[in-house]
């Protein structure tokens, strides 16, 4: 690793001296990545994002991946000519739509994002909330004005058997997890990825949640980019996400139901940065937003 630039290699070591707090604290823990459908899109990105976890993963840390793929399953539907709308941040689902998710999930974003990882090595293998009683669903609804309305079917997170992901972590594995489900009668439903990936947290009794988006966090006046929240804890979080928009509320109650569930710290962060994640994990600073459990917060109000 030595060049001929003393001052290089000294900037090296203080890297990697300056990561060991967070290797310390994060060592044979779970930690689930959320990574959203628009985190996906930037070829760079996409490498980054396989390189960081394997890079977890060698360090001794439990990467658990749950992706998305809103933005892929739109553009399926649009090429099969299916209509299709979101309500309140969620997809309206007719039996015709749940094929298409399906597909688009289990057979096209799952296996693209496996095949990353395992350019490094044969550790990724994608699993659904399908395969081996992972999640079952229960029929939701989506909440428009205050009001409940149905949008078929759509499920929340039920029950979580983590046998399944387990098993694979105790293997060596990345799991990459889908976040389609069937109900108690077996009909499979489409389940956000934000809402599996808190579920499938708070089961695993991970450390940390980190959903990679393509904003930089929560913005309080949104569309005002000036307004990027730091930190913020579940008391004023569960407060402020009635008002929020449509495509924030399930990312933001999905970290709130986390940190509420036991998970230390969930944090939205900008899935367009190159190694976000690492970013995040290893410096004081972090980058996005962090969600901490109420009265946890570590610095003043912004
Ligand atoms: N208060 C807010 N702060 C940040 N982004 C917001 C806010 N309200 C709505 N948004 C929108 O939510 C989007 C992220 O949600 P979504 O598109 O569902 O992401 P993903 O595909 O990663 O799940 C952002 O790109 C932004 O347009
Ligand atoms: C019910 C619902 O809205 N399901 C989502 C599932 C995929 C998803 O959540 O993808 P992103 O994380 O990329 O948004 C959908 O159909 O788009």
């Amino acid at each position: 690793m030595r060049t001929e630039d003393p001052e290089s290699d000294a900037r090296k070591v203080a890297v990697l001296t300056g990561a060991l707090p967070w290797l310390k604290e994060f060592h044979g823990n779970v930690v689930v990545i959320k990574y959203g459908g628009h985190a996906m899109v930037d070829e760079e990105c996409r490498r980054a994002f396989a390189e960081d976890m394997v890079f977890l993963r060698t360090c001794g840390i439990l990467p658990v991946v749950v992706h998305g793929g809103g933005p892929q399953i739109t553009e399926m539907l649009g090429r099969l000519g299916i209509d299709s709308e979101f309500r309140g941040g969620l997809r309206v689902t007719t039996p015709e739509t749940i094929d298409v998710v399906r597909m688009v999930l289990t057979g096209q974003v799952g296996p693209d994002i496996v095949g990353l990882i395992n350019q490094h090595g044969p550790m990724a293998v994608h699993l659904s909330g399908e395969d081996g009683g992972l999640f079952t669903a229960a029929r939701t609804q989506a909440v428009v004005d205050g009001e409940p309305v149905d949008i078929g079917l759509v499920g929340d997170v039920a029950a979580v058997d983590v046998t399944p992901v387990t098993a694979l972590l105790e293997a060596g594995h990345i799991p990459v997890v889908a976040s389609v489900a069937p109900d108690a009668d077996g009909v499979v439903h489409n389940v956000n990825a934000d809402t599996a990936a808190a579920a499938l947290a708070v089961a695993l009794g991970a450390v940390k949640l980190v959903v990679l988006t393509d904003v930089e966090g929560l913005y309080a006046h949104w569309p005002d980019r000036d307004s990027l929240v730091q930190q913020i804890d579940a008391a004023e979080l569960a407060e402020i996400l009635p008002g929020l928009d449509a495509g924030m509320i399930p990312k933001m109650a999905a970290c709130l139901r986390a940190v509420e569930g036991g998970v230390k710290r969930a944090t939205v962060v900008d899935g367009r940065t190159p190694h976000a994640l690492l970013l995040e994990m290893f410096t004081t600073e972090g980058t996005g937003t962090m969600v901490v459990p109420a009265g946890s917060r570590e610095e003043p109000a912004p």
